[in-house]
């Protein structure tokens, strides 16, 4: 059965598309970049920063969240918007990857996955119905099914056990969505790992169960980019094209290009914030490493042409010295000029997309990457 479309495409530029969803919470300019708020915060930024750089959708982590404070305690404090601050549209991830990744004690087994909290230790199970159940009680305006993502590279069998698993999750989700207000969106995921035939078999599947959008999960897993790519190359001409694509855990500056220019909609990413809480840099000439010597001395701001004002009116030498000095700020303003230059490269796609030269905006972009910092 068919679910009600938000996403409304409204330019493409040979398989690069632009389009808007919409939430309840509002509006997603697509391409779109999702920083990671994992337990409900944006690392070392305000709300309002997020906002101003150009953020339209945030992510939070189901794990994270049912364990502390509880989607309970967050549903009767109204939701996540209401219990954060972020008033925005916001996508959870059902939380099976990060059981796998940061739990111990861990089973998989046909009706859910059991683990024991990272936290207190207590054995928690998660089920596609509770996953849905605690989405439902986050609030958030885009869910994802209950999946299993496996790490690459993996056997055949496992890639094969793993995708069809997640195919039953998946129609399980679907029916514990039922029940969700209108305008909130439930999204599958599409698994297979690097096998074109699994990812085919995921992915037509996926569509007839039918879903608001759909998410190419088991990527960004240890694979090579050119792995990646492919797989995106096999899995999204079988996607529907009037709705939106989310390419789960990617990535990095030159990842976002690629995978725009393949159909790509909507990604997240801890990069940018993470990066800026080691001192790193993401700009228009690459990634500058702040905590290098050379950056002692330098007057000169990160990029003069930026119009993220710590990009443009903070010394790099002011940085170098911060981020040496274990300064929470040197955190803040990294992770800060990090986010607003995702998110001004993602408003770059969109506009280059919407007026047919896209082509030269990837190869004007890659130029500046490739010229490097001087
Ligand atoms: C950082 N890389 C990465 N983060 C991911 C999150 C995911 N969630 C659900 N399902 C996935 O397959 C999945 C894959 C992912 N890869």
């Amino acid at each position: 059965m068919s679910l009600p479309n938000h996403f409304e495409l409204l330019a493409t530029d040979g398989t690069a598309r632009t389009g808007r969803l919409t939430t309840p919470h509002g509006v997603v300019r697509t391409p779109a970049f999702m920083p990671v708020g994992t337990a409900g915060a944006m690392k070392g930024m305000h709300w309002r920063e997020v906002r101003d750089a150009g953020a339209d959708i945030v992510l939070g982590n189901t794990y994270h969240l049912m364990l502390r404070p509880g989607a309970e305690r967050i549903a009767t404090l109204g939701g996540l918007q209401a219990f954060t601050g972020w008033n925005g549209p916001m996508l959870t991830d059902s939380g099976g990857f990060q059981v796998m990744s940061l739990s111990d004690l861990r089973k998989v087994n046909e009706k859910a996955v059991t683990f024991r909290s990272h936290i207190d230790g207590a054995k928690v199970e998660l089920s596609p119905e509770r996953s849905i159940e605690v989405q439902r009680l986050l609030g958030s305006d885009i869910a994802m099914q209950m999946d299993e993502c496996v790490r690459l590279p993996a056997e055949r069998s496992d890639i094969e056990r793993a995708m069809r698993l997640s195919l039953r999750w998946a129609e399980r989700s679907k029916r514990a969505f039922e029940t969700a207000p209108a305008g909130y969106m439930l999204c599958g995921i599409v698994q297979g790992g690097d096998i074109p035939e699994m990812r085919r078999t995921s992915a037509r599947e996926l569509v007839d169960i039918g879903f608001h959008g759909y998410a190419i999960g088991g990527l960004a897993v240890g694979e090579p980019q050119a792995v990646m790519l492919a797989m995106i190359e096999e899995t999204a001409p079988l996607l529907p094209i009037d709705r939106p694509r989310y390419l789960m855990g990617v990535g990095t500056p030159e990842d976002l290009l690629e995978a725009v220019s393949r159909g790509i909609d909507m990604f997240d990413c801890v990069l940018p914030t993470r990066n800026g809480r080691h001192g790193m840099a993401f700009t228009r000439f690459g990634q500058i490493n702040l905590r290098n010597a050379r950056h002692a001395d330098d007057p000169r701001p990160l990029d003069e042409e930026s119009e993220w004002p710590a990009a443009h009116n903070i010394s790099r030498a002011y940085l170098h010295h911060l981020v040496r000095s274990g300064e929470t700020l040197g955190a803040m303003l990294l992770s800060e000029i990090n986010v607003a230059y995702y998110q001004h490269l993602m408003r770059g796609m969109r506009e280059a997309i919407s007026s047919g030269t896209f082509e030269m905006f990837q190869q004007q972009t890659r130029a500046g990457w490739a010229r490097g910092d001087i």
